[in-house]
């Protein structure tokens, strides 16, 4: 049991029961009949032993009627990280699925979200967007929105009215065939403006990706975020066709990472979406500056844009958390991130037998863990430290009516069966910085 050496808050909430998580040393570390008490500031203050509830309870002054016992088959787990979502294409999910990259994003994609100039549009979608995720787990979303940035400031409001953690990145381009772009001078002065100071959701600099981007724009966008020391965003070497258009491009460039990085938009604050074709060279270049990759296989096998070996990406060094890149991706759930990047690695197996696959217990760690250590926020949630934020889903992995039955039960093993059979029916209750968020409490109307 640890606790830190400062003045202590008040407890607030205390929980008995099992907690499953990740730690810097072990992929996967199930603690049973364990007790973790929340600060009325929503950190962790303790975690201990059940059996040492009389002397935790002295130590921490709380009494022992204020302990919510977990059920059986019940768990906690840390709320998971999308790293990557499209916000406004949560409206077309699933609907477009038969195009390649390239032109996915002219034929379904820029004429969609051209429509969130409309804020009752953006508000319909952006309230849908983050009930599902939070409903399905994600505490922390790392969004795209669109060119709009009324729109993009609209779903910040949202996103910290129902309590998600949240990088909300008004998107930048100044290069494209249709007319859902700006001019430079505008993306830079918009992005200046997208300004969000919430406690849980913050800002993210976002050039789309190198094709929509002048080198101009690039840079601008790279003096903004260093001058205000922001996350960044964007795309990177998901499609064959996109890497050659970025040649073609940028051809002073050696790589497409040498692109972002000759305009300072390669930080330990960075993350960059897919690198499903990065070469050994470039994956360096990645683990040298701190950035990170999110990893997002439904969209990656969905516009059949190629498969990551993340086998390789850990191997470099590289940090690297889970996305699930709707609309690319036709799930919001990270539940299916998990799934999928699972199966991805096992058919880089089936490809070739020397490949060691991803084993369950690391890709729990990529979807908590990882996905914090990606956004730079793993001082403050992705597992259950001392000190962090309580940022946790409670897991029934039976409940009435669920999608699974129970028959061998298998203790240790019910946490993977839980990951790979359920869906939302399984998290009962959604907590990010020690506050309830599922069950919703809706926000008051304006
Ligand atoms: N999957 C995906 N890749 C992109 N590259 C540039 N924009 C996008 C997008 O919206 N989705
Ligand atoms: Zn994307």
């Amino acid at each position: 049991m640890a606790s830190l050496n400062r003045p202590r808050a008040k407890i607030a909430h205390v929980y008995r029961g099992t907690f499953m998580h990740s730690t810097q040393d072990t992929t996967l570390e199930i603690i049973e009949d364990a007790l973790l008490g929340v600060d009325t500031v929503g950190k962790i203050a303790f975690i201990g032993k059940g059996s040492e509830q009389d002397k935790l309870s002295q130590t921490f002054r709380f009494s022992s009627s204020n302990v919510t016992q977990l059920k059986q088959h019940e768990f906690f787990m840390p709320g998971m990280v999308d790293t990557h979502i499209h916000a406004p294409q949560y409206s077309y999910t699933g609907t477009a699925m038969d195009l390649p990259l390239l032109q996915w994003l002219n034929t379904y994609t820029f004429p969609v979200e051209s429509r969130f100039k409309d804020l009752k549009f953006a508000h319909r979608v952006y309230t849908e967007v983050v009930k599902r995720t939070l409903k399905n787990g994600t505490t922390t979303a790392c969004y795209f929105a669109t060119i709009h940035t009324d729109a993009s400031l609209l779903l910040g409001k949202i996103a910290n009215d129902f309590g998600q953690r949240a990088f909300v990145g008004k998107v930048c381009m100044d290069r494209n065939k249709s007319d859902y772009k700006e001019t430079t001078q505008e993306c830079q002065k918009e992005t200046c403006r997208c300004v969000l100071t919430y406690p849980l959701v913050k800002p993210v600099v976002t050039p789309r990706f190198a094709p929509s981007c002048t080198g101009d724009l690039l840079g601008q966008l790279g003096a903004i975020a260093r001058k205000n020391n922001l996350h960044i965003q964007s795309h990177i070497s998901e499609n064959v066709d996109e890497v050659k258009l970025v040649k073609e491009l940028f051809p002073e460039s050696k790589s497409y990472t040498d692109v972002y990085h000759k305009y300072n938009l390669l930080t330990d604050k960075t993350v960059m979406a897919h690198g499903c074709h990065l070469t050994d060279e470039e994956l360096t270049l990645f683990s040298e500056t701190g950035a990170s990759l999110s990893h997002c296989p439904n969209s990656n096998i969905s516009l059949c844009s190629g498969l990551l070996n993340v086998r390789n990406v850990l191997k470099h060094k590289v940090k690297l958390g889970l996305g699930t890149d709707v609309a690319g991706g036709y799930s919001a759930s990270m539940l299916d991130a998990v799934r999928r990047t699972l199966d991805t690695s096992k058919v880089l197996t089936i490809q070739n037998p020397k490949h060691q696959a991803l084993t369950f217990d690391e890709v729990f760690r990529l979807a908590t863990l990882g996905g914090s250590q990606a956004l730079f926020l793993d001082d403050q949630t992705g597992n259950f430290e001392v000190g962090k934020d309580f940022d946790a889903l409670r897991v029934n992995v039976a409940p009435p009516g669920g999608p699974i039955d129970l028959i061998l039960c298998d203790k240790p093993k019910v946490g993977s069966g839980a990951l790979y059979k359920g869906d939302d029916r399984n998290i009962v209750e959604v907590f990010v910085a020690g506050r309830k968020v599922v069950p919703f409490m809706e926000p008051a109307a304006e």
